[in-house]
C-alpha cells in the first residue's frame, strides 16, 4: 500500500497547515527534525519506524499501520526512527537523533550503553522518603542536560510524608533550570501537573531508582487502559508486562511515554558539558583561576578555594560536583583508550591479513 507522507515533511510555507497532532506518525513521536532528513520518496519506500522495544533477538518497531520485529542489524535503541528496508529489514538506516541518554555500561565491561533515543523530556523520579538523594538527582540531571533533553524532577509520595516541603525545597534549590513537581502518582494529579511537558507529538521517559512509582506515573498518564490493551504479539508474549525492559508506550493524547527499570548504576561519560550545566555556577567560578586545569583542591590562585575561604561555597556541592567531574573523565578517557585499542588491533590484524595474502 502506498501511503500519503507529504504531510509530514517539512514545510517551507509559513502559512500551511499544521499535521493534525494525532497523525499516525506524530502520534509516534514524528517531528520536523526527523522529517528533514528524507525526501518523499525515501518516506514512500522506506517507511519511518519508531523503535519501541531492544529485545535479545533484535528490535520490536512501530510505523503507520506496522509494528514488526526487526532482526539484529541496526545498531539503535528505544525511541530510534528507522527507515524500514523491506527486503532486508536488518538493513533499515537509523536516523540521526535529537537527542540520547547514554552511561558508562555497568559492571567491568567498558563500554557505553545507550538509554533512549529521542526524548524530549527526561523526568527524574525520586519519592519524599529516603530514596531522596541529591547527589543522584544532580548526576541524572547532568546526563540529561548532556543527551540535550529537558529534565524536570518529579517528587512523588508526597501523600505519605510528613515533611514533603523538606524534599520540595532541596529538590528546588538544586538548579534554577530544572522545575520540580511534587505529587502523588496514585492520584489523578499526574496528568494535569504533568501536561505542560505531555503535548502530543512529545517523547518523556521516566527514569529514577526502582519504587519510586515509574510505573505508576506511567499508568497514571495512560489513563490505565491503553496501556493494558496494547497488543500482545505471539513471539514474546512472556515478558510482556513487566517492567524489566525498557518499552515505549503510545498513549491515546499523542504523547509517547517510556517507563524504565530502575536504574542502580548511572555512571557518566563524555558528559563535561552536561556537568557544566548542571554545576554552571562552580564551572564559571572555574573559569576564573590562575590555571587552566585547575583542580580546584591546592593550586595557587584558585578562584573557588578563594570563594570556599570566603565561606561563600556550599562545600559539600563542590565536593559532589568534583567527584562526578573525575568519574566522568575516567570513564571517558577509559573508554576512548579502549576504542582506540579495539582500533589498533583491528588495524594490526589486517595488516596481518594482508601480507599473508601476498
Ligand atoms: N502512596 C503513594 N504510593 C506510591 C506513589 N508512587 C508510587 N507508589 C507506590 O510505590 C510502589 C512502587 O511503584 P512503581 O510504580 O512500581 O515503582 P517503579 O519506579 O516503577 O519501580 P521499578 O519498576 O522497580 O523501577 C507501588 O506500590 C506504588 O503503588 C505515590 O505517589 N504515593
Ligand atoms: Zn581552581
Amino acid at each position: 500500500m502506498t501511503r500519503d507522507y507529504s504531510k509530514f515533511l517539512p514545510t517551507t510555507s509559513e502559512h500551511a497547515p499544521p499535521a493534525s497532532p494525532l497523525a499516525p506518525l506524530v502520534a509516534l513521536g514524528w517531528q520536523p527534525f526527523f522529517a528533514q532528513q528524507v525526501s518523499i520518496e525515501q518516506l514512500q519506500e522506506t517507511p519511518p519506524l519508531r523503535v519501541t522495544e531492544v529485545h535479545r533477538n533484535g528490535l520490536q518497531a512501530r510505523g503507520d499501520g506496522i509494528d514488526m520485529h526487526i532482526p539484529h542489524g541496526p545498531e539503535a535503541t528505544v525511541g530510534d526512527w528507522l527507515l524500514l528496508n523491506r527486503e532486508l529489514p536488518s538493513a533499515s538506516e537509523v536516523l540521526e537523533r535529537k537527542s540520547v541518554i547514554k552511561r558508562r555500561a555497568p559492571g567491568k565491561t567498558l563500554g557505553v550503553q545507550l538509554i533512549a533515543a529521542n526524548l524530549d523530556t527526561a523526568f527524574i523520579v525520586s519519592s519524599c522518603n529516603d530514596d531522596f538523594n541529591v547527589a543522584r538527582l544532580e548526576r541524572f540531571i547532568a546526563l540529561s542536560f548532556e543527551a540535550d533533553v529537558t529534565p524536570v524532577i518529579i517528587l512523588t509520595k508526597v501523600d505519605t510524608s510528613d515533611n514533603a516541603e523538606h524534599y520540595i525545597e532541596q529538590a528546588e534549590a538544586i538548579s534554577p533550570l530544572v522545575p520540580v513537581v511534587a505529587l502523588n502518582a496514585k492520584s489523578d494529579e499526574p496528568h494535569s501537573k504533568l501536561a505542560d511537558w505531555c503535548k502530543p507529538g512529545q517523547t518523556v521517559a521516566f527514569l529514577g531508582s526502582s519504587g519510586v512509582g515509574k510505573s505508576t506515573l506511567t499508568n497514571s498518564l495512560a489513563g490505565d487502559t491503553s496501556i493494558a490493551t496494547q497488543d500482545v504479539r505471539e513471539d514474546d508474549a512472556r515478558g510482556r508486562h513487566t517492567t524489566t525492559r525498557r518499552q515505549l508506550y503510545f498513549l491515546s493524547t499523542g504523547c509517547a511515554v517510556l517507563d524504565t527499570p530502575g536504574m542502580r548504576e548511572l555512571q557518566l561519560t563524555d558528559a563535561a558539558s552536561g556537568l557544566a550545566e548542571m554545576f554552571f555556577d562552580l564551572d564559571e567560578l572555574g573559569t576564573r583561576c590562575k590555571f587552566n586545569d585547575c583542580k580546584h583542591t591546592v593550586e595557587p590562585g584558585c578562584a573557588i578555594l578563594a570563594a570556599v575561604e570566603r565561606g561563600e561555597i556550599d562545600t559539600a556541592r563542590l565536593a559532589r560536583w568534583q567527584k562526578l567531574v573525575l568519574e566522568d573523565e575516567h570513564n571517558s578517557a577509559t573508554i576512548a583508550e579502549r576504542r582506540s585499542k579495539d582500533k589498533a588491533f583491528g588495524k594490526a590484524v589486517r595488516n596481518a591479513q594482508s601480507k599473508k595474502k601476498k
